[in-house]
């Protein structure tokens, strides 16, 4: 049994759901459960809906009709029968937005945004079976909020790992060894019912908590590069694949941000000991990154930039010491804010973090810190994380920067910085 796992840039376009399907269509012998994202950046375009709607906005109609325009595109440029029973079936899912936007939003903004984001993820996976399904009879679509449990935290909701895993093994184990089935990623369903969300990026993660449940023999995740690289290519020209690469490396490298893979995606598939491949839907016969429990680490420096940070720093008004007291006080404090820390440090009387910048969360943070400490931020400033540093990267990616802060383990050097 394997899964594979396609993202929105893999069926951004007709093209790109052929191309999928061919990939899926090539592959013979055991059985294969296929996870896919929403096409291309439909996410986005219903949090804009969402966002709209909320708001009271009267551009809510306009934004509703360019995302079902993407997919009647998409879905004529595929089928040239407009009879076939893809194009009522993708009508019927939005009508769940149709109903829902007729309303006015009484209900809370987290609940409201998984109902309408989560359509995105039905649409993609509806089309690409139905695509697939004019190649080989066997194809199966499901819905994957049938299996995927998850406590009513929307927008992030918590597996329930128990009733997933009884769920999968009881309808899923016996749908596989008769058909390729395609589901989606990113949602899963409450007690009773009700349609959550894991998070933004969470396909990645659906895939592995499938793959968990499922025992596969192995995950493939298809990406638009050629395998994990000691850098984004968006940022840099020279960066190099890494063939191979261990659970723990990879778990450190989303982490700090390497948005290759999503950070929640590895322990679930690495507790199994099942091997994550990465490989490119561009290029599929390609070697890739293979993902498993090698104990060698990287053979190469490997660098992770977020840019938008916002470094913060905290100083006691009497300019005493930052003890233990203090910094459960400051913790605290980022835990009411859901502030995620990306590089912390202390010293005698300062303690400083750089964390994602959001301006309403800092407008908060800084008028709770400020009751008790002085504060002073830097916003629009940049992270580096440097896995198995050597001097020679350092300098490659301080170069025209003014370093702000810098944080050294054995294995991991963290560089705040500016533009000079
Ligand atoms: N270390 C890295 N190696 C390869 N790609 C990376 C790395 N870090 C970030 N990326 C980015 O990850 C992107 C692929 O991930 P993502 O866009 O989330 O895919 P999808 O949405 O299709 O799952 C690449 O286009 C690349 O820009
Ligand atoms: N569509 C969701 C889930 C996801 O993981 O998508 P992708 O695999 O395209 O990153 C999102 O954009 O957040």
């Amino acid at each position: 049994m394997k899964v594979f796992k396609f993202g929105g840039a893999s069926v951004k376009d007709a093209e790109g759901v052929k191309n999928v399907s061919s990939i899926i269509n090539s592959h013979n012998g055991n059985e294969l459960l296929v996870v896919v994202s929403a096409m291309g950046k439909i996410t986005n375009q219903l949090e804009e809906l969402t966002r709209a709607y909320l708001n009271g906005q009267d551009d809510v109609q306009h934004i509703f009709e360019a995302i079902k325009l993407y997919h009647f595109n998409v879905l004529h440029e595929l089928f040239a029968d407009h009879s076939h029973p893809v194009f009522d079936d993708v009508m019927n899912t939005f009508v769940e937005i149709d109903w829902l936007i007729e309303e006015e939003p009484d209900d809370a903004p987290d609940y409201i945004y998984d109902q309408i984001v989560s359509i995105g993820e039905l649409v993609s996976s509806k089309i690409l079976a139905a695509w697939l399904g004019t190649l080989r009879p066997d194809v199966k679509w499901l819905d994957a909020r049938s299996f995927v449990h998850t406590d009513n935290t929307y927008r992030e909701g918590l597996v329930n790992w128990e009733k997933t895993e009884a769920e999968i093994q009881k309808n899923l184990v016996p749908v596989l060894q008769q058909n390729i089935a395609v589901t989606q990623g990113f949602i899963g369903s409450t007690s009773e019912n009700f349609t959550t969300t894991l998070g933004r990026d969470g396909s990645d993660y659906s895939a592995a908590i499938f793959s968990a449940c499922l025992n596969a023999e192995s995950l493939t995740i298809w990406k638009d590069v050629p395998g994990v690289l000691n850098a984004d290519p968006k940022w840099f020209d020279e960066t190099e694949r890494i063939p191979q690469l261990s659970y723990h490396d990879a778990i450190e490298l989303a982490y700090y941000g390497a948005t290759i893979i999503h950070p929640k995606t590895i322990k679930p598939i690495q507790n199994k000991s099942i091997p994550l491949y990465v490989r490119s839907f561009l290029q599929p016969d390609a070697e890739g990154t293979d993902i498993t429990d090698l104990k060698n680490h990287l053979p190469v420096p490997s660098f992770i930039f977020k840019v938008n940070q916002a470094l913060l720093s905290i100083f006691p008004k009497d300019f005493s010491f930052i003890i233990e007291e203090n910094l459960s006080e400051i913790f605290s404090l980022f835990h009411k804010h859901r502030v995620k820390i990306n590089t912390m440090l202390n010293s005698a009387i300062s303690f400083s973090i750089s964390f994602d910048y959001d301006a309403r969360k800092l407008d908060k943070l800084m008028a709770d810190l400020s009751k008790d400490y002085k504060v002073k931020y830097n916003t629009g400033v940049e992270l580096v994380t440097i896995r198995y540093y050597n001097q020679e990267t350092i300098d490659r990616v301080t170069v025209n920067k003014n370093i702000l802060l810098e944080v050294k383990s054995r294995n991991t050097c963290q560089i705040v910085m500016r533009d000079k």
